[in-house]
């Protein structure tokens, strides 16, 4: 049998998504591989998976690309870990550093800044242990499970999936399940039943994993929204456009 090879996010945030699929007993040609968002994201670009829950930032990296799957990584309010946090105002912030694990956050935060905010700080591409760099004026965009232990530090936090929602008044879209080549319907439909059967789980979920920082029942059913529905697709399209934009006149990077 012709594996499919799935990537998926490596976060707390896909463990509802992941309950299902983990244990599938319909699924056996999908074989799945965790990673960071970025890391995930390369792999589908490279053609090394045939589809992931990938961030939407890519879309335009790939020659060919299907969402056929009603799951994603959204937000229609505050996500909690997806923040710029500052020990200043962002008024007074000068530099911004931006997540290496990250590939759609990173490129939000420019677009809010300029367009929300209208605030023009340096973009600096970030590596491993920034967050111990975050002083001063320096602020950063951290994502991830690593956000909880950050809003716990940092004097100013600013949600921007809470900031994209107040700039365009639609929902805002992360991640989404893309594949780059065609993949057969009922796959989607057997991958998409298995999504769903975390969601009857999430007590047991969130009992089985860590979260010293952050009540991740709040998390799963308040700042993560997961269906990805017709509001989701049009803050996907509204994203996409935003970041066509930019790149005609990119940013301070
Ligand atoms: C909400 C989040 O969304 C994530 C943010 C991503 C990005 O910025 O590229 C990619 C995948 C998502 O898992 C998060 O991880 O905190």
């Amino acid at each position: 049998m012709k594996k499919i090879r799935v990537g998926a996010v490596s976060y707390l945030n896909t463990k509802p998504l992941l309950y299902g699929i983990e244990r599938s007993h319909n699924l056996p040609e999908l074989e799945l591989i965790t990673g960071y968002p970025a890391k995930i994201a390369q792999q589908l670009i490279d053609d090394e998976l045939d589809m992931g829950l990938v961030p939407v930032a890519i879309i335009p990296k790939l020659s060919q690309y299907f969402i056929k799957s009603k799951f994603c990584i959204g937000a229609v309010g505050e996500v909690a870990t997806v923040c710029i946090f500052s020990e200043v105002p962002l008024e007074e912030v000068t530099e911004v550093m931006l997540d290496y694990q990250s590939r759609t956050s990173v490129k939000l935060a420019q677009v809010l800044l300029k367009k929300y905010w209208k605030l023009t700080p340096a973009f600096v591409p970030a590596t491993e242990d920034f967050q111990t760099k975050i002083k001063g004026t320096t602020a950063a965009v951290v994502i991830g499970d690593r956000a909880f232990e950050q809003a716990k530090q940092s004097k100013y936090v600013y949600d921007l999936a809470d900031a994209w929602v107040a700039y365009t008044g639609l929902p805002f879209v992360f991640a989404a399940w893309i594949s780059n080549k065609p993949l057969p319907d009922e796959f989607w439909q057997r991958f998409d039943a298995a999504n769903a059967q975390g969601f009857k789980h999430l007590n047991e979920i969130v009992a089985a994993n860590d979260s010293p920082f952050y009540d991740l029942k709040t998390y799963y059913t308040e700042n993560i929204n997961y269906l990805l529905d017709d509001f989701k697709r049009k803050g996907l399209e509204r994203f996409l456009v935003e970041i066509e934009e930019l790149e005609k006149s990119p940013a301070n990077l």
